[in-house]
């Protein structure tokens, strides 16, 4: 894809994204289509970059990539019409040495631009429980 960096060749896969997609358009309207999505990663990357904690994290990789992955995997799961195209939850996380307190963090980010974009509090907590079980692949034991 033009303005990102090469990866390591990997197939790609619905599974990569991690956990099984909501049913029907009620997860989708509440996020506000594909355009509150985008809004909401937007919000979500640029408060991590500029974190104190966890910036360092992201330092060096691709954020044109990590813009347009996540877009996609949490469009994606939330059925908003959308493929995922990226790697695996191991795969994209192996050596950052992400912690749980750094997972945490993003988490409130996360939560933070969700309340922006007036996502109902419930559709919210959706989306978090089935992000919650890639802490095993994302944190590094
Ligand atoms: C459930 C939580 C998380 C999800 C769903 C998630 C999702 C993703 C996705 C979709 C990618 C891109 C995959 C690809 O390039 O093919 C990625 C990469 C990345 N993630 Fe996460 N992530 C999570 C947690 C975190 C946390 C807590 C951190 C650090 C604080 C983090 C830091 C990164 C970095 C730095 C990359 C880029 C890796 C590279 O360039 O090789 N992620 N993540």
């Amino acid at each position: 894809v033009p303005g990102e960096d090469a990866v390591d060749p990997y197939t790609p896969s619905a599974a990569n994204a991690g956990a099984s997609p909501f049913a029907g358009e009620g997860m989708a309207k509440a996020f506000h289509g594909q355009d509150g999505i985008r809004r909401i990663i937007d919000r979500t990357l640029t408060a991590a970059y500029a974190d104190p904690v966890i910036g360092e994290i992201f330092e060096g990789h691709d954020k044109v990539r990590l813009s347009r992955t996540l877009f996609e995997q949490f469009c994606y799961l939330l059925d908003a019409g959308c493929a995922y195209s990226g790697r695996d939850m191991i795969a994209a996380h192996k050596d950052l040495g992400v912690q749980r307190g750094d997972m945490n963090r993003l988490v409130v980010l996360l939560q933070q631009a969700m309340r922006a974009e007036r996502v109902p509090f419930q559709a919210q907590n959706r989306l978090l429980s089935k992000l919650a079980p890639m802490n095993h692949d994302v944190v590094q034991k």
